[in-house]
């Protein structure tokens, strides 16, 4: 391994990545974070404002902004978009009738916004744990399908789907490990 080789690589592995946990209300925002740091899931409220978690992982420091997605609060998104490297957008896997509303808000005020021309894009289908195992290939398909992606963002490389559940912890671990292996 080369000099300049083993530099970037500590210089990834010091670094902190600005996180912004966004999506409607209710999808599992919140759930998903505590998770993530290993709390008790089971007690969640509406997030009314915003709050900020450190999540540790493989040398990483994820500082994850956890906004609320209530409709009232969607026009203060723009206010964390700064040095924001990767939005992770939550979907209710559930309520697949609210999945228009989601990709309008995600195109909206995500993926046209000048300010975050060039991040990563995370989606998570959460709640997974709820959905027939033999219809998860279907729902994956269907919010690919419907978030158009491949159309908005070229680069394979910057965004990604991933079938998750808060509650259990079925798919976070592939979450954390897309998050941290992206070059930022
Ligand atoms: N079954 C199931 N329920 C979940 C899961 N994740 C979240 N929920 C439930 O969905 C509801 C909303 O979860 P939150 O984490 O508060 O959702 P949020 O996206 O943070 O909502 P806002 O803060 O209002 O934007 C709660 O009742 C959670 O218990 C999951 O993976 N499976
Ligand atoms: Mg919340």
């Amino acid at each position: 391994m080369g000099l300049l080789t083993i530099i970037k690589k500590q210089k990834q592995k010091d670094k902190e990545i600005r996180v912004l946990a966004l999506g409607l209300d209710n999808a599992g925002k919140t759930t998903i974070i505590k998770r993530m740091l290993k709390l008790d899931v089971e007690s969640v409220s509406p997030t009314m404002g915003f709050q900020i978690n450190t999540v540790p992982y493989m040398g990483h420091l994820l500082n994850i902004w956890d906004i609320g997605g209530q409709t009232t609060l969607r026009a203060f998104w723009g206010n964390y978009f700064d040095k924001t490297e990767i939005v992770i957008w939550v979907i209710d896997g559930l309520s697949m009738e609210r999945l228009n509303e989601s990709f309008l808000e995600l195109k909206e005020k995500i993926i046209l916004q000048d300010r975050l021309v060039g991040i990563y894009l995370l989606v998570a289908i959460n709640k997974v744990d709820l959905v027939p195992q033999e219809e998860l290939p279907l729902l994956k398909q269907n919010v690919a399908k419907i978030l158009k992606l491949d159309e908005y963002l070229p680069d394979e490389n910057h965004w990604h789907i991933e079938l998750v559940s808060g509650k259990t912890g079925i798919g976070i671990e592939n979450v954390l490990n897309w998050i941290v292996s992206r070059d930022y």
